[in-house]
């Protein structure tokens, strides 16, 4: 069993258990629930700068990044660095967040908020929706082309924008539907953690262009952004690069500064 299916099996336990806990009734009253939506799509369209700069304290494939900042003051540092949003983890086991992570967010930043996590069921998309997300993120290393219609459709009926990740090209093909709004290419691969700028750059001409276009993971300097940028994308998901930082904020302004 490769790390991806580990998390998966887990993640069908989590979520069952969840259900058996908090009835879908509970979240659909949050006042949360209500809150209109920010738009992560339009904010990237609209950006020349593109990052949306992550929450991760640890990960299966580095271990501790950082135990230390505070969820608030990492939120509060990405806004005020210009990033177009922010990305969350909330998978407990693997990355040591949580949702409570996702609702200090809220409570910290207006930019739009995504979901990180492994979706699998439409439960998780309604927690999502109740802790404040704006968008979310489905995994098509994890999911068949049936799950990820359904489960995009139902994202999109609750205003959260979709963003959904490719790794190669057999993903891509299975994967692409209206009812996407941002095709993600992650540079790591799930299964053997390998990082590679080319598989970004391999993938995009594969992408059509009405789809916002996401450069994932592996990017820690300006010359990756100067180098995916011809290739289409518009967004860069970054995370250990500021998270491994004291001061993740600061790291981002800093790196923010230099693309303008
Ligand atoms: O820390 P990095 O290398 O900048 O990567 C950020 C982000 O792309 C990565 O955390 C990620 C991309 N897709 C995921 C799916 C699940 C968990 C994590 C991820």
């Amino acid at each position: 069993m490769n790390i991806l299916d580990k998390i998966i099996a887990d993640k069908h336990k989590e979520v069952a258990l969840k259900k058996s806990i908090v009835p879908v009734s509970q979240l659909e009253a949050t006042v949360l629930f209500e809150r209109e939506t920010i738009s992560l799509t339009n904010t990237l369209r609209n950006s020349n700068t593109g990052i949306i700069a992550e929450h991760k304290r640890r990960s299966p494939s580095k271990a501790v990044i950082n135990q230390k900042v505070s969820v608030q003051d990492v939120a509060t540092g990405y806004e005020k660095a210009g990033a177009c949003g922010m990305s969350v983890l909330t998978d407990g086991k693997y990355f040591g967040g949580s949702l409570d992570d996702l609702l200090l967010a809220r409570a910290a930043v207006e930019m739009p908020l995504l979901r990180k996590e492994f979706i699998i069921d439409e439960y998780q998309l309604l927690e999502a929706k109740a802790h404040g997300a704006d968008v979310c993120l489905l995994i098509a290393a994890c999911l068949t082309k049936d799950e990820i219609k359904s489960l995009s459709t139902f994202a999109k009926s609750l205003g959260l924008d979709v963003l959904l990740e490719v790794h190669n090209e057999e993903e891509l093909h299975r994967s692409i539907m209206p009812s996407l709004d941002m095709l993600g290419v992650n540079n790591r691969n799930l299964k053997t953690f390998e990082v590679s700028l080319e598989t970004s750059k391999s993938l995009s001409e594969l992408i059509p262009d009405n789809f916002v276009k996401v450069s994932e993971s592996g990017i820690s300097n300006m010359e990756a952004i100067k180098e995916l940028r011809p290739y289409g994308y518009s967004g860069f998901l970054i995370g250990e690069n500021f998270m491994k930082t004291d001061d993740p904020g600061g790291s981002a302004m800093e790196f923010i500064r230099k693309l303008k």
